[in-house]
């Protein structure tokens, strides 16, 4: 039964709640479905527990934003609570392990390589390698599915771990295997099962399959950790391993939050959070880019244009090149990379937009509705620049762009993201000029749901863009 003054919906069922009202393998167009019929902010059941569902800008900014500290909280009792065995810092709950963790994260990534300068070098030395395999492709096809994933998870495993790995190296092959496996399963019709029905929980049913992946994850890392632990000099930090391990020694028991157990896993967070979701983007990209050749001609002309003489783009490039940018924002609005985006819940009792809310309601903010939001864009339904630009031809954001969320729990990595794109996408396209493969058949343009959206398998077409030929 819904409480008083709770958001609408569909009628629950016993023990199953709303399951038959949404597609066990891609809920999104029941989620347009239900905002059509009941509203911006609608109620759902997820067995016995109820859930609202955030759509369009205003409820969006009026929860994660203008009620922040109501509507920060991370729902405990998911399948991907029992994954991540409540540690790390993406599922944390809003409190102290949540908000110190954060502030480590952000601001030692700042110091270990999100600082600008030390940043753009590591993303243009594993540009060199990304551009190896490419480069034996001229003339020919490929299939580009693992590349990105490999390049975005080398970036940030240099700055975690002080190391990078081959593209053949059994560690990245695996483990990137299991993060796009588990990123399926974690939004997957096994996990609302398991969500729906506590009492499945302890039963051998696919679902365990991603706490096994979740083991073998830790055991890589922690032989990662091991190095560090038998290597590590105080006060002289590597990487972001060696400053946790420097902050446990300088906080000793001082009942902070910090942990040795907690390393793993938070490291794992990150890890993770920087290779599916830029990878998954920058595919999108490419997608869009073969199939609008016009967009992508634009682009090199500018390219061309402001980096001439240069020998390689720089992010700060990007403030003289708006059309490149437009783009780089489109393909971030379609490719609607977590649609989803993580799960919130409220930290106490709340009201919105007229609603009441009690504390602990799980909080879905759906950021697919607001980047298609009719109202909000020129051209909601295309793949079109001109969302982007203003009638003078410079860049201009919408308040609606969110695909990072919004408020305090936004996406910790969007400076690391933001710069990836721009470096990869210019120097790619300054290099090679990307086509569909004549014997490829017509674009299929609707990505493979799960905690991130990814683009089926396709294959490239690439020659040298003309500025580059010999
Ligand atoms: C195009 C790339 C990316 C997109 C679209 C994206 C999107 C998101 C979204 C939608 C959230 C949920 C925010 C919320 O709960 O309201 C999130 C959280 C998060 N992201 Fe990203 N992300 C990207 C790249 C990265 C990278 C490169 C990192 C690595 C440093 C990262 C680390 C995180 C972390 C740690 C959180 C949890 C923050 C918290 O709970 O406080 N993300 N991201």
């Amino acid at each position: 039964r819904r409480p008083k003054g709770f958001p609408p919906g569909p009628t629950p069922l016993p023990v199953l709640g709303n399951l038959l009202n949404l597609s066990l393998s891609n809920p999104m167009k029941d989620f347009q479905r239900l905002a059509e019929r009941y509203g911006p902010v609608y109620s759902l059941f997820i067995g016995p527990n109820p859930a609202i569902i955030l759509n369009g800008v205003k409820a969006i900014k009026e929860a994660l934003v203008e009620r922040s500290s109501e509507f920060s909280g991370r729902p405990q009792d998911l399948l991907v609570n029992t994954m991540t065995q409540g540690k790390g810092v993406i599922l944390a709950d809003y409190g102290l392990r949540w908000k110190e963790h954060r502030r480590f994260a952000l601001m030692t990534l700042r110091n270990f390589g999100l600082g600008k300068q030390s940043m753009e070098e590591r993303i243009r030395a594993e540009l060199h390698y990304l551009m190896e395999p490419l480069d034996e492709c001229i003339g020919g096809t490929m299939n580009p599915q693992l590349l990105f994933h490999n390049g975005a998870s080398n970036i940030i495993c240099q700055v975690l771990f002080g190391k990078r790995f081959d593209y053949n190296d059994p560690f990245i092959k695996e483990i990137i295997h299991l993060y796009t496996e588990n990123a399926k399963i974690a939004n997957g019709p096994w996990a609302m099962l398991y969500d729906t029905i506590p009492m499945i929980r302890n039963l051998p049913l696919p679902f365990t399959q991603c706490f096994r992946n979740v083991a073998r994850c830790q055991e890589l890392g922690n032989s990662l950790l091991k190095e560090h632990l038998d290597t590590h000099r105080p006060g002289q930090p590597r990487d972001f391993l060696d400053c946790y391990l420097d902050e446990l020694d300088k906080r000793g028991d001082d009942g902070s939050t910090f942990a040795l157990d907690q390393l793993m896993m938070f490291s794992l967070d990150l890890h993770f959070a920087g290779t599916d979701t830029t990878s998954n983007t920058l595919l999108t990209g490419l997608l869009y880019l073969m199939t609008h050749p016009d967009i992508q001609e634009a682009c090199q002309k500018e390219i061309d244009r402001e980096l001439e003489g240069k020998e390689q783009a720089s992010f700060d490039d990007r403030n003289h090149m708006p059309y490149m940018q437009a783009v780089i924002h489109e393909i971030q609005r379609v490719a609607n990379t977590v649609p989803l985006s993580v799960f919130h819940s409220t930290t106490k009792d709340t009201q919105l937009l007229g609603f009441s809310i009690p504390k602990g309601t799980m909080v879905i903010p759906n950021l697919t509705s607001v980047l298609n939001e009719e109202g909000q864009w020129k051209f909601p339904a295309e793949f079109n620049p001109e969302n982007f630009l203003n009638e003078k031809g410079d860049f201009e954001k919408p308040e609606a762009f969110m695909p990072f969320s919004t408020g305090p729990r936004m996406c910790l990595g969007e400076g690391l993201a933001r710069m990836e794109l721009f470096l990869i996408l210019v120097t790619l396209l300054r290099r090679y000029k990307f086509t569909w493969p004549v014997d490829a058949g017509e674009p299929d343009y609707i990505p493979v749901f799960g905690v991130t959206l990814t683009p089926k398998p396709y294959r490239i077409a690439l020659t040298l863009h003309p500025a580059e030929e010999p």
